[in-house]
């Protein structure tokens, strides 16, 4: 059974389109990231799943609860971080934190004082003097701190330094090895890629991709440092398949392979070679292409 439930879901504000036709699933322990630009529909697509805002066609579950009919029980399920936080300016981190605690019927336990000093958030500061980021990292712990078996989570990493972006994603790491379920907002790949199992992109209020990570790295471009023992001719080199580019400075090239590796491995099993280093898939950068690109294409 699905986590997340998602069928032709639709929101109009009036004769403003919200979302439309959205059909996606977030399976058992699985972290879904839900990517795109601004005013795609992230955020309507959460505030409606969480019974904020009431569909205008289509349904949807989470846990198998309607929701329209158990939004209370849904919101007591999940762990939700909302992309805009209010938060009272004159409370320090700390009360603040003890306020959803106790919304929840709980006390503030060891687990969460660690996750305070692992994002360095200092709990006797007032919200009000606290930075963006800083208070991001209140709605990250409240959304963790009752264990819910979902946690949905609107552009959680927006303001985060790259160490605390490495603390959040271990986070979210630990929450799946606990077979919790993820479903995660961002309008960049790179805030999700190291934790999301499938994406799904979302452009203009439709899912316009569904893919998996792994099928993600395979259609990115990526560039692949050969050293030769000996410098090989340029003709060699030509019309490897999947090569869309070849730079070559005597015995050194640099490949751009897109899609799979095979004929360019097979191709260069023939030359005696002292090094290979691969540099980084460029995913920003396919990311970008389905941005532009008007492909309604969907991948599984
Ligand atoms: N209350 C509203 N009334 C009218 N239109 C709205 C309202 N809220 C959102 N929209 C429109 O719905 C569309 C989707 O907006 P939404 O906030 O869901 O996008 P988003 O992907 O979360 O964007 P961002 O990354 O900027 O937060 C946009 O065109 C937006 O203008």
């Amino acid at each position: 059974m699905s986590v997340i439930q998602v069928e032709h879901l639709e929101k109009k504000y009036g004769r403003f389109r919200g979302i439309e036709d959205l059909v996606f699933e977030v399976r058992p322990g699985e972290v879904y990231g839900f990517l795109g630009p601004n005013g795609s529909g992230k955020t309507t697509t959460i505030r409606t799943l969480l019974g904020m805002l009431k569909p205008t066609a289509g349904r949807a579950s989470i846990l198998g609860l309607d929701i329209q009919r158990d939004s209370v029980r849904i919101r007591q399920k999940v762990g939700y971080l909302p992309g805009e936080l209010n938060l009272y300016p004159e409370m320090t981190a700390l009360e603040v934190l003890r306020y959803f605690a106790d919304l929840r019927g709980m006390k503030l336990g060891k687990e969460v004082h660690d996750t305070i000093e692992k994002l360095k958030l200092d709990p006797r500061k007032r919200i009000r003097d606290l930075s963006k980021g800083n208070k991001q990292k209140i709605g990250i712990i409240q959304a963790f701190m009752h264990h819910p078996e979902v946690l949905i989570l609107d552009e959680p990493t927006s303001g985060l330094d790259p160490l605390m972006q490495y603390e959040f994603d271990q986070l979210i790491l630990e929450a799946k090895k606990q077979g919790k379920s993820v479903l995660l907002s961002s309008h960049v790949l790179g805030e999700v890629d190291k934790t999301a199992d499938r994406v799904g992109i979302l452009k203009e209020g439709r899912l316009i991709v569904q893919s998996t990570m792994q099928e993600l790295k395979c259609h990115a471009t990526q560039q692949i440092e050969v050293e030769f023992v000996t410098a090989p001719s340029q003709e060699a080199l030509v019309n490897i398949p999947g090569i869309t580019d070849t730079q070559v400075q005597g015995n050194r090239a640099i490949f751009t392979v897109s899609g799979k590796m095979d004929s360019f491995i097979k191709t260069l099993s023939r030359f005696e070679i002292l090094s290979l280093r691969s540099l980084s898939a460029d995913l920003e950068s396919l990311f970008m292409d389905y941005y532009r690109e008007d492909s309604h294409a969907q991948r599984v």
